[in-house]
């Protein structure tokens, strides 16, 4: 089975690199020749683990190609999924115009029947758009050719992005007729022995569930942090208040966790864009506007509680930083609450000194190198500094030597903004210790 990816970013990529896996013939298209020379001799563009070898692999195999120009390959794929960016416009709602454009190329290019799925992240409604922009080229080419739209949204986390391509709980398909329902079917049916569903439903359904799923996991993100700064009045502690609702199968204990707020390129992006919907359609999401407002305040926890231990007297302190990716096992900055809480610090006056195993080349990007140093081993950030800020729980944290930590800080006081460590254990080390809900 022949399939073009267009747009070989993180989705694309995965994609691509999963669907040539379980023995399909794909080729991965991008505008972006720098990216598509790398891929061609090897080098990944991100990082994310397991996908080096098995691009490898496949490539070596002979089923996974790259390419800049889809005119070359529209014309030999039975199937092309769009994988493109589609980024918050300024008032909050998706930037469709790469999906649109790729729309476009594909009226422009296509000779033959087609299956388009979009797979990236697009509002209710945008399956219609893409029919009418492909239709609309054919029919200044004059070419009656008959073509599919479908939707197939994607739900893998970066950083087990792999995993969850291949082993997904269930895969969702939008579609409008029987031959792009067989036409899937028999793409995704090698991934069936990994005993997962594919649910069929209507297009604007397959798209409205991909918002949905997002939505309702930020929400119960946001509902445990709003729990978490009230567990801090009452003195009860979230770890267990997760844990006893966790444990409630209805609840389930999943994307419970506390912390310094979500980031990344979807929740928050997503979110903004589902209201966004809903207010062009007369509806208000209050939930999630509170949802995006509990997030932002969160994102400023640490600072908050720095400030407050410090009366406000910032200018001047030490701060170390542990993780900017919005999350482990991703060099991701996305929307990372890293950004915000650096930014806050350094107007502070504070001296910031940062650490990440993967992600400071794109914090250096994202950030600039003015007024923070980068330091390439975690307990250099350490030295002299007045607070030790854990905002990413990369593994490499959890365990660390307290005993260094502790001859190389000036003030021993420890903002654990993911609640990785154990409170009674680093206060009786002599730190000043404080988390998010307990
Ligand atoms: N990143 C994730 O974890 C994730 C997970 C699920 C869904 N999504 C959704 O998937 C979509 C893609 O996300 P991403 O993170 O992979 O984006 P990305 O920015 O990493 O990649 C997008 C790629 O599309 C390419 N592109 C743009 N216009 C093009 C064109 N006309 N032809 C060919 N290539 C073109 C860009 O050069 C870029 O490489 C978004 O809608 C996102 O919301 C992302
Ligand atoms: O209990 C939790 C779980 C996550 N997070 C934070 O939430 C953000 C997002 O994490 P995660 O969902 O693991 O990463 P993403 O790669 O952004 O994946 C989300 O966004 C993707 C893009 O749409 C979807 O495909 C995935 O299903 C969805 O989980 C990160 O900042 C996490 O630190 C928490 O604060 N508490």
């Amino acid at each position: 089975m022949k399939t073009a990816i267009v747009g070989t970013g993180y989705v694309g990529l995965v994609t691509g690199t999963c669907f040539a896996e379980m023995g399909a013939n794909v080729i991965c298209v991008d505008v972006d020749r720098t990216k598509i020379e790398k891929l061609k001799n090897g080098i990944i563009p991100i990082y994310e683990p397991g996908l080096e070898e098995l691009v490898k692999k496949n490539c070596n195999d002979g089923r996974l190609n790259f390419t800049t120009d889809l005119a070359s390959c529209i014309n030999d794929v039975d199937i092309v999924f769009s994988a493109v960016g589609t980024p918050p416009d300024e008032d909050g709602s998706a930037d469709l115009s790469y999906v649109l454009e790729v729309a476009r190329t594909i009226g422009r290019t296509m000779n033959k029947y087609l299956l388009v799925v979009t797979k990236s992240t697009v509002p209710v409604g945008t399956a219609a758009l893409v029919r009418k922009a492909i239709q609309d080229e054919l029919d200044i080419r004059n070419l009656d050719i008959q073509f599919d739209v479908a939707s197939n949204p994607e739900f893998l986390k970066e950083g087990n992005a792999v995993n969850d391509f291949m082993h997904p709980d269930r895969v969702v398909v939008g579609v409008e007729s029987e031959k792009a329902k067989a036409l899937l079917s028999r793409l995704y049916k090698p991934f069936l022995i990994n005993n997962f569903r594919i649910i069929f439903m209507d297009v604007p359904s397959a798209e409205m569930t991909k918002y949905a799923a997002n939505a309702m996991l930020a929400t119960r993100i946001s509902f445990m942090n709003n729990i978490a700064n009230l567990c801090e009045k009452v003195g009860a502690d979230i770890n267990m208040v997760r844990a006893g609702i966790g444990s409630d199968e209805r609840i389930g204990s999943k994307f419970l966790y506390a912390g310094c707020g979500y980031g990344g390129s979807c929740f928050p992006k997503d979110v903004r864009a589902l209201i966004k919907t809903a207010s062009e359609n007369d509806v208000d999401l209050e939930i999630l506007k509170a949802v995006e407002r509990v997030n932002d305040e969160q994102k400023m926890i640490l600072f908050k509680k720095l400030s407050a231990y410090y009366s406000n007297k910032l200018s001047g302190k030490t701060i170390a930083v542990w993780g900017l990716s919005f999350k482990p096992e991703t060099d991701d900055m996305r929307d990372a609450p890293s950004l915000l809480l650096v930014d806050a610090l350094v107007k502070a006056g504070c001296v910031v000194k940062a650490y990440d195993p993967i992600a400071i080349p794109e914090a250096k990007r994202r950030l600039g190198e003015d007024h923070i140093i980068f330091v390439d081993d975690m307990y250099d950030a350490l030295i002299d500094a007045d607070c030790l800020m854990l905002v990413t729980e990369w593994k490499q944290f959890r365990l660390p030597s307290w005993a260094v930590i502790r001859k190389l800080m000036k003030t021993p006081y420890i903002l654990d903004g993911r609640n990785i460590y154990d409170r009674e254990e680093v206060k009786a080390l002599g730190f000043d210790y404080e988390c998010i809900g307990r």
